[in-house]
């Protein structure tokens, strides 16, 4: 458990925030300037807050009212920034020890080094590595400080969609197997949705919502915070047939198949599916001919109306939930009101490659 108020005035901004989450991946996301580097710099002991209280587990690191400051040095926490910020003269293996040298329990070379796939590249120095190869270095190397947190501020921003997509299999790797608890910070919600466990949303330096991924991600409120073409659902299931034949792969929701473009994960494999809210189309009775290949029966939960012409349906298909967005004139049209059943049909070729991630969790 992770608890952290903190509150902080700069000349032009006012920090006011209060975070609680279990551990796993604690995603804070916001606009730029929303005061995410703040929080995160506030945990790592780079920013001593005017009033606060965090605590890692039951180690309270800072306790304005209590006189109690950790120093950053002791918090045993490790940082990875936007860009690597390697040391030039040292090789990969040179900098991956160097974050041992802090701690007399670090961990072992060889789990990091097989985790981050680093293997190929310990003896270049850093200006031989590409954007990507950099981070997973600089990942390895907050790691073997045996951190009690890892903080990732925007860890993607800098490297190009090629690179980006490259390397988010080894976060969902990093999330899945590594027991430390992650705060990540992004303006990116499809690297959030990706892999957040727990979600923040900020405004203004202030949380607006927060709770578990899962729901938040399909709560249509959260919709203006997430923003509108950003906003969807996630999916949790399993593939049911990693090869269907024709390039699709099939998986099991809980009413019924969703076929989407091949996947390279083996059948059985439970994976999360982003689905985003402005590619789902509701109908009221089951369409036929129809080229899209998915269609699944669902009952309207929630309808939240926004302030322009679009409406964000909140939809339950079995345990899976779904958000929809359509217009309101539609939304009055079809009488999508609580309680309304209606079929959410979703084209298979509109989810993203980068949509589907490897589940850490079954039970999701
Ligand atoms: N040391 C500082 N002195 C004065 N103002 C600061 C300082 N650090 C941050 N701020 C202000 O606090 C606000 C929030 O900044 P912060 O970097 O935390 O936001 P952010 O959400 O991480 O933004 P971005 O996504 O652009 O990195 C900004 O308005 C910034 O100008």
């Amino acid at each position: 458990m992770i608890k952290a108020e903190i509150k902080h005035r700069f000349p032009d901004f006012a920090l006011d925030v209060s975070v609680e989450a279990d551990d796993g991946l604690i995603a804070l996301f916001g606009p730029s300037g929303s005061g995410k580097t703040s929080v995160i710099n506030a945990i790592a002991g780079l920013l001593k807050p005017d009033h606060g209280r965090i605590s890692i587990q039951d180690r309270v690191l800072v306790d304005t009212e209590r006189g109690i400051y950790v120093p950053p040095h002791q918090r045993r926490i490790g940082y990875v920034f936007q860009d690597a910020r390697l040391f030039p003269h040292l090789s990969v293996k040179e900098n991956l020890l160097y974050g041992q040298r802090f701690v007399s329990d670090g961990r072992d070379l060889g789990p990091v080094v097989d985790l981050l796939d680093l293997g190929q590249l310990l003896e270049r120095r850093p200006v031989k590595l590409s954007g990507g190869e950099a981070q997973r270095v600089a990942i390895g190397r907050a790691l073997l400080c045996a951190p009690q947190l890892l903080l990732m501020d925007e860890p993607l921003s800098a490297l190009d969609a090629r690179r980006r997509d490259a390397i988010l299999p080894y976060l969902d790797r990093l999330h899945s197997e590594s027991d430390v608890p992650i705060f990540y910070v992004s303006h990116a919600m499809a690297e959030v949705a990706r892999l957040a466990d727990h979600l923040v949303l900020l405004r203004q330096g202030r949380v607006t919502r927060q709770g578990l991924a899962s729901e938040l991600l399909s709560d249509p409120a959260a919709v203006p915070d997430i923003g509108v073409r950003e906003a969807g659902a996630m999916i949790t299931t399993h593939v049911a047939q990693p090869d269907a034949g024709d390039g699709l792969s099939e998986l099991s929701t809980a009413l019924g198949t969703l076929l989407l473009p091949r996947l390279s994960m083996p059948k059985g494999a439970a994976v999360r599916v982003r689905v985003l809210a402005t590619d789902v189309i509701l109908a009221r009775e089951r369409p036929v001919g129809l080229s899209a290949l998915n269609i699944l029966p669902a009952t309207v939960e929630t309808v939240h109306e926004g302030e322009g012409p679009g409406v964000a349906v909140a939809l339950a298909s079995g345990s899976d939930r779904l958000l929809a967005r359509v217009t309101r004139r539609s939304a009055r049209a079809l009488d999508l009101t609580p309680g309304a059943s209606c079929y959410a049909i979703i084209k298979s070729v509109s989810v993203a490659p980068q949509s589907v991630s490897a589940s850490s969790r079954e039970d999701q």
